[in-house]
């Protein structure tokens, strides 16, 4: 009894697969007639066709097609002929895509997600196969593992007869077309460009291109083609996705909902075209879409729930067996009854590891209902399947009753190679012509301005910002002798020493613009102004002050205490800033000394008696008046490239693959290495354009001192912005997203600005940070490159040497890293 109910469970199982795969409705008649000569009786396979191959998962079974045991626990016979043909034959012949009991999860231990669950799908040449299912049900994971993006855990996968993911089966290549969920564009491209860049990828000709192009503009209702890709709505960015997709012409079309956002007109006229193209040039397509309704146009579609197929049918069939209007609610049915199932069959379930799709729609009364009736209302005509309510066999069954084979006579895609025909010109062979403006110079964008600009305009805002003396410093000034400041502070010349302090203010004050005298009546006021930061700064004069400054003048080292005290200048100083303190107390330095060599001279002392018995001769490196800007040159110039770089090749590669562009490019055809390689070769163009304009605007434009060979502050640059580049690949492989990405990036920056001796000399660290601080990709780099630009040293210096030695092994390292953590992630 229990083998009675195996072998019916079986007939079943293989009743519904034949009915799901013998249908080749666009192509014309199955082949079970033709070859059922030829087959092998025990294994269904046709004499000398060659099996094809599958991308497995851990399935141990050595056979092509591995089917689940069913409840009796023996294998069903799968490849035994139910009706005196070999249909089962047919499905490998005819098949493009085959899975079978797919399983595919994400995560691990209690994280994990089921994801495909014992799926089997197939999908015959010349078919529209509808993919539909809830949100998250697994559809894209089941098209990414077909386009061999993805593997399956477990169970067996062949496109072309041949495993995913093998350039030898034309996947990836161009036998496919693959239109993913995502935008998978560059957005910074016009139309026209992106069309161009797949085209390319697809060894088009340019005509071929251009001629497609203009065709796919008119019929997805793109914008002018010189569009930048960002600037067009989200309906629109999807069709140049769509075009993309279609642009080669492939054999097998993967759209993951591409009508999404496209309006009911559109999206009838694409439907058209799909069916067109199955219909006439034997295309295959898989396409899933949220609209379950205009998957009737579809010739199979497969209602997917969970991981599972609920069912696989011929729409027009589903809707005939479940006496239901639409395919909505027959897979509100179908899903209902899977709750239920579910509910009841748990422990059933886990038992049976692998289960196949008709081992789950056995279990489903409504569908195996389904399959008795369909069973029941079959008829075999002259070899063929017929279908009930058809008359016609098969394959014109279906294209009497799926309904978009009621499409106008002149369909979209017709009425657009009409348009295009009437619109050439007398010369239209002519290899140039394209529709106007297709084939224009565009200007650069906006954006590849902005990243060939940024260092220039960071090397502006350095230069002109930092280490420029502090000006107009409000300083103020209560000088006892006089009654008022303003109005009888007479400034004396030659040696003439009445009212010594109006003279000294004005060495002070008059001859520089870094300080700005505010006089003050009272020491009070002056201390308040202070307080209330109006001024930097106070400085009060004695009532007797030229008197006492004379006497300690002339007095020599013989000066009293009420003598020093009465010909000093009290001054009080804010110094919460520590530059504008420096400059203030050297403001007064240098102003009191001018007016004190100055009076030396007036008077016939030699003005030298004025200064500290130090003389500073010329300096052996640098100038004598060192400048802020030119210490932090150097690691400025590091700084911008370094993080430049950084931040575009972690954002480029992030985006990229977030996106799916990565994908994209690998499904078409293009190797990971000449992605990696085009990305280095751009990326690298970019840089040696930053790279010059930074130094040019450094070097000739802020007259920056290089005392030593130019060639080596170039190179070493370079291969900074090369050590962020590398830096930004490898943060790309650790982080999915762009935010990350960009936090790391800014977290990387400040140690490399505080530590590698950018802002501060290494010396002025404590022993330990120091240490640290030499291992840093930064820090040897921006000592070598002070030390060429002033000390004037080459490579042949140790300083300099290091400074190489150092950014090419950090190169290295962010190479192997980034190698280390693909491998990782991909085992
Ligand atoms: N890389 C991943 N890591 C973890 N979980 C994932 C990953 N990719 C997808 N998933 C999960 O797997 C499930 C199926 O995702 P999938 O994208 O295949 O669904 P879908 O049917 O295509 O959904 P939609 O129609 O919304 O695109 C979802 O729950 C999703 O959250």
């Amino acid at each position: 009894m229990k083998r009675n109910e195996a072998v019916e469970s079986s007939l079943e199982s293989l009743e519904i697969v034949s009915l799901t795969h013998v249908i080749n409705p666009y192509r014309g008649r199955s082949q079970s007639t033709e070859n059922s000569q030829s087959n092998s009786p025990s294994t269904g396979i046709k004499n000398g066709s060659s099996l094809p191959s599958w991308s497995t998962g851990s399935l141990n079974s050595k056979e092509p097609f591995a089917f689940a045991p069913d409840q009796t626990g023996q294998s069903t016979p799968p490849m035994q002929p139910n009706d005196g043909q070999n249909n089962y034959e047919i499905k490998i012949e005819s098949s493009i895509v085959k899975v079978v009991n797919a399983k595919k999860s994400y995560g691990k231990g209690i994280h994990k997600k089921v994801v495909l669950d014992n799926l089997c799908l197939t999908v015959p040449k010349g078919s529209i196969y509808g993919l539909l299912g809830a949100s998250g049900c697994g559809k894209t994971t089941l098209l990414s593992c077909i386009v061999g993006r993805k593997n399956l855990d477990h169970g067996r996968l062949s496109v072309f007869g041949g495993v995913p993911g093998d350039r030898r089966t034309g996947i990836p290549g161009k036998r496919v077309g693959y239109m993913p969920q995502e935008l998978a564009l560059y957005i910074e491209f016009t139309i026209k460009e992106m069309l161009e860049y797949f085209g390319r990828i697809y060894g088009m000709d340019r005509h071929k291109i251009r001629e497609k192009i203009d065709f796919l503009v008119q019929f997805l209702d793109l914008p002018h083609c010189d569009r930048v890709i960002r600037t067009l709505s989200g309906g629109q960015q999807r069709r140049v996705s769509f075009a993309v997709s279609l642009l080669h012409d492939p054999e097998l079309l993967i759209l993951d909902e591409p009508t999404v956002g496209v309006d009911p007109m559109l999206r009838q006229s694409i439907w058209n075209h799909l069916i067109r193209l199955a219909k006439d040039e034997g295309k295959t397509i898989i396409i899933t879409t949220h609209y379950i309704e205009e998957a009737r146009q579809a010739s199979m579609v497969g209602l997917m729930r969970n991981g599972h197929l609920l069912a696989e049918a011929p729409p027009s069939t589903l809707l005939e067996q479940f006496n239901l209007p639409s395919l909505e609610d027959v897979f509100l049915k179908l899903c209902v009854k899977h709750e239920m199932v579910d509910a009841h069959d748990i422990p059933a379930k886990s038992t049976a590891g692998s289960m196949s799709l008709s081992g789950t729609l056995r279990k489903l009364p409504l569908v195996s209902d389904l399959t008795l009736t369909n069973t029941a209302k079959r008829q075999k005509r002259g070899g063929s399947l017929v279908y009930p309510g058809s008359t016609a066999m098969a394959e014109d069954y279906s294209i009497q009753a799926i309904s978009y084979m009621k499409a106008p006579e002149e369909t979209e895609f017709q009425k657009i190679k009409r348009r295009l025909s009437m619109k050439k010109k007398p010369n239209s062979g002519s290899s140039d012509q394209v529709s106007p403006g297709c084939c224009q110079m565009t200007v650069p964008s906006p954006q590849l301005l902005f990243l060939f600009l940024l260092p220039a305009v960071q090397v502006i805002f350095f230069c002109v910002a930092i280490g420029q003396d502090p000006t107009e410093l409000k300083f103020a000034v209560v000088n006892h002798e006089v009654s008022n400041m303003t109005s009888n502070c007479t400034v004396t010349t030659g040696c003439d020493f009445t009212t010594i302090s109006c003279r000294l203010l004005e060495s002070i004050f008059n001859n520089s613009s870094t300080l700005i005298m505010v006089p003050f009546e009272t020491d009070e006021l002056a201390r308040e102004a202070v307080a209330k930061g109006e001024v930097w700064g106070m400085a009060v004069f004695p009532e007797t002050f030229t008197k006492y400054f004379l006497k300690r003048l002339w007095s020599s080292l013989d000066v009293d205490n009420e003598t020093l005290i009465q010909s000093s200048i009290q001054v009080n100083l804010d110094m919460s800033n520590q530059q504008v303190a420096f400059q203030l107390q050297k403001a007064l330095h240098e102003g009191y000394q001018s007016f004190f060599r100055q009076l030396l001279t007036d008077c016939e002392f030699p003005p030298e008696m004025g200064d500290l018995p130090l003389v500073f001769k010329d300096p052996v490196y640098g100038d004598l008046h060192p400048n802020f800007t030119e210490f932090m040159a150097p690691g400025i110039i590091i700084l911008i490239i370094f993080f430049l770089a950084l931040s575009l090749t972690g954002d480029i590669f992030v985006t990229e693959r977030r996106d799916g562009l990565l994908d994209r490019s690998w499904i078409a055809g293009v190797l990971p290495s000449e992605i990696l390689i085009s990305h280095v070769f751009t990326q690298f163009l970019v840089l040696a354009g930053q790279t010059a304009i930074t130094l040019v605007f450094i070097f000739l434009v802020f007259h920056i001192k290089c005392e030593g060979p130019v060639g080596w502050i170039v190179g070493l640059t370079l291969l900074q912005g090369t050590a962020g580049m590398c830096y930004g690949l490898f943060l790309s492989t650790i982080f999915n997203d762009v935010a990350a990405t960009i936090q790391f990036s800014i977290g990387s920056f400040y140690p490399c600005l505080l530590l590698s001796g950018i802002l501060w000399p290494l010396e002025g660290m404590p022993w330990y940070l120091r240490t640290v601080a030499w291992y840093l990709p930064c820090t040897a780099a921006c000592q070598a490159m002070r030390d060429v630009m002033s000390r004037g040293w080459g490579i042949t210096h140790p300083s300099v040497y290091l400074g190489y030695v150092s950014t090419l092994s950090w190169i290295s390292v962010f190479i192997i890293l980034s190698w280390i953590v693909i491998k990782v992630k991909s085992s």
